[in-house]
């Protein structure tokens, strides 16, 4: 399904955090095309020692993003397999992950906001007519590869990763800390993922966008209470900007057969884009 990269042609760099069982670091891998040595920066996404009987699974991750490629779906150049060391090898994307780039940037406008939106509704537009889930969709997933310049007219970029291990495999703990990403129907049933609960998970991450990065859920530590949100069938706080508020709460519908389809979440898209415009335009008249 991909290409095996031998672990001597990798070389390890600084430590980049960790996913679910995994630890990530920047990195290099070397290789030898017609008689010339070429270096490129990479991401090395290892399996941790003690969570191998998951390697199948964060395998699979990798050979479901090698089978296709898309232009906001992140490269993965392939994997390298060394003694009881599982490796993936990714595209290394130079501004990292989106929910830490989301807290740190405070000022980000709503067009920055709605033009990231509108790359993952293309992302998720594209696997769902692959009839691909992903299953783990999420700020913390998305890449940023280019910042926006507004002096130059360059508008960000934004790269799905992989979905990491299959929520089924991961422990009840780790599958609670997922909430509200993850839909309330894989609870139950975290093998039966379907394309709706990526759009679920959409409507969490726009509203994770456009609420500066604050995880949603902010503060509701404890497990129970965040399983209450489901039980009482409750939705995130609702964005002032009825519009946007409508699209997340049409994503995050608990009745699967009310979540949009990607054409409908795209149209939406487009349409707040010039609402957007007239929100300004109305505040600011409300202003005089
Ligand atoms: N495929 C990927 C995934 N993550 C990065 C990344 C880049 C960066 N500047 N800081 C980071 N901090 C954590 C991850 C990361 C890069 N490429």
């Amino acid at each position: 399904q991909f290409h095996t990269i031998k672990y001597e042609d990798l070389k390890w760099d600084e430590s980049l955090g960790q996913g679910s069982f995994t630890r990530i670091f920047k990195g290099e891998k070397t290789d030898y095309r017609d008689g010339e040595k070429h270096t490129t920066e990479v991401l090395l996404k290892e399996l941790d020692p003690d969570h191998k009987n998951c390697w199948e699974s964060f395998f699979e991750a990798a050979s479901f993003m090698s089978q296709i490629s898309h232009k906001h779906l992140l490269h993965v150049y392939g994997v390298s397999v060394h003694g009881d060391k599982n490796i993936m090898v990714q595209e290394f994307v130079k501004h990292g992950a989106l929910d830490l780039y989301l807290k740190r940037e405070k000022s980000l406008s709503v067009s920055w906001k709605l033009n990231v939106a509108k790359q993952l509704a293309c992302v998720l537009n594209f696997l769902e007519e692959q009839s691909i889930i992903h299953g783990n969709i999420c700020a913390k997933n998305l890449l940023l590869v280019r910042e926006e310049d507004p002096s130059q007219g360059i508008s960000p970029f934004i790269k799905l990763s992989d979905p990491g291990i299959n929520v089924a495999m991961l422990g009840k703990d780790v599958i609670m800390h997922r909430i509200p990403w993850i839909a309330p129907e894989s609870l139950a049933a975290p093998d039966n993922l379907t394309h709706e609960c990526d759009k679920w998970s959409f409507g969490a991450t726009v509203w994770e966008i456009f609420n500066n990065g604050n995880p949603p859920l902010q503060g509701w530590s404890l497990e129970e209470v965040k399983l209450k949100f489901y039980e009482n069938k409750q939705q995130l706080p609702p964005s002032q900007w009825t519009e946007l508020a409508d699209l997340i709460g049409q994503c995050m519908s608990y009745d699967l057969a009310f979540r949009p389809s990607c054409r409908s979440i795209i149209r939406q898209l487009n349409s707040l884009v010039t609402s957007g415009n007239n929100v300004i335009f109305r505040l600011a008249q409300d202003d005089h």
